[in-house]
């Protein structure tokens, strides 16, 4: 059995802890039944031995799995992992949506996506991740009564997310306390007007729209200060052609948005000017997780 899960840029400027998308970079993990419980490990992370021995998949999988068989099984677990880790990149909630994917299909009970999105939600109380790594597309979400209440978009194949991966990891937790406890009325209509364009610039697909909507006062500027090189990823990004660029969830990620006929110019300027970073040209991912039987 074969579960995949794309990775997501969350908050896409304003819209912090609601808004996020889906990009064609995934984890993918095979599952097998053994005689023995086995782990094997490729791509991002494959160096990191704590992700094999204190895996927070095989402990999601492991919560499910025993409540939902009681048969006792071995399995073997293959992971072959495409999204960076603790990069604004949606590492977390790729292994928590595909733990609960796969302890459901091993089982060969059928799960909706909408109930897989509110129990993924015990585990990652911010909707804008979980959201499109279940759905794909352009995701607004909040929760209300501990449900994601969504609306969900595809995106057109004629735009690309170009993305700049910094050498530095940043925790979301760590990101998070580094934002202010509390907020102007300025900061606040600023931000609730942004998103409000954000989100109608991406259903009307209205892309020229972007580069204004995409603007946020309550989250970026803080966090991006850990590490300033990032403004300069940013205003390059906008000089070269982006539609829109922002932080990548809590960061380290800068995440922009282009057309594709433009993508390849954007990449070779980011590539230029930022050696030391690794950069990508992706498409978006319309959706979300896959499961293969
Ligand atoms: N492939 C993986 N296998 C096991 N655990 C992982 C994997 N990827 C991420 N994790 C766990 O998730 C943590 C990273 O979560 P964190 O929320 O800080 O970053 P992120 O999800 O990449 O970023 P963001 O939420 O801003 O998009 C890692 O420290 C690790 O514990
Ligand atoms: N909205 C979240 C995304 C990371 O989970 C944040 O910015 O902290």
């Amino acid at each position: 059995m074969k579960v995949s899960v794309p990775a997501t840029s969350a908050n896409l400027g304003p819209g912090f802890d609601c808004l996020g998308l889906a990009i064609s970079m995934k984890n993918q993990v095979i599952i097998r039944p053994s005689k023995f419980h086995s782990v094997s490990l490729k791509g991002e992370g494959a160096n990191n031995p704590a992700l094999k021995d204190n895996n927070m998949f095989i402990s999601i999988f492991n919560d499910f799995y025993h409540n939902l068989s009681h048969k006792k099984r071995h399995f073997r677990f293959e992971f072959q992992n495409e999204i960076p880790l603790s990069r604004g990149l949606g590492s977390s909630s790729a292994v928590i949506v595909s733990a609960i994917a796969s302890a459901y299909a091993i089982e060969g009970i059928k799960l909706e996506k909408d109930k897989l999105l509110n129990l993924a939600l015990a585990y990652e109380s911010h909707p804008d991740n979980i959201t499109p790594a279940v759905m794909g597309g352009f995701n607004v979400a909040c929760v209300q009564e501990n449900e994601v209440k969504y609306i969900n978009k595809a995106i057109p194949k004629t735009l690309k997310a170009v993305i700049v991966v910094p050498n530095r990891a940043i925790s979301t937790q760590m990101s998070r306390k580094t934002l202010p406890f509390k907020y102007s009325k300025e900061d606040t209509v600023f931000n609730i007007s942004h998103s409000s364009l954000l989100t109608a610039a991406f259903m009307a697909e209205d892309w020229e729209m972007l580069k204004y909507a995409s603007n946020d006062q309550i989250h970026q500027k803080y966090r991006m200060k850990q590490m300033p090189e990032l403004f300069d990823v940013q205003k390059t990004a906008l000089k070269e052609g982006a539609l829109m660029s922002t932080l990548s969830g809590s960061g380290s990620t800068l995440f922009s948005m282009t057309y594709s006929d433009d993508s390849k110019n954007l990449e070779k300027a980011l590539k230029l000017k930022f050696p030391h970073f690794r950069v990508f040209t992706v498409d978006f991912d319309n959706v979300g997780v896959r499961i293969e039987i």
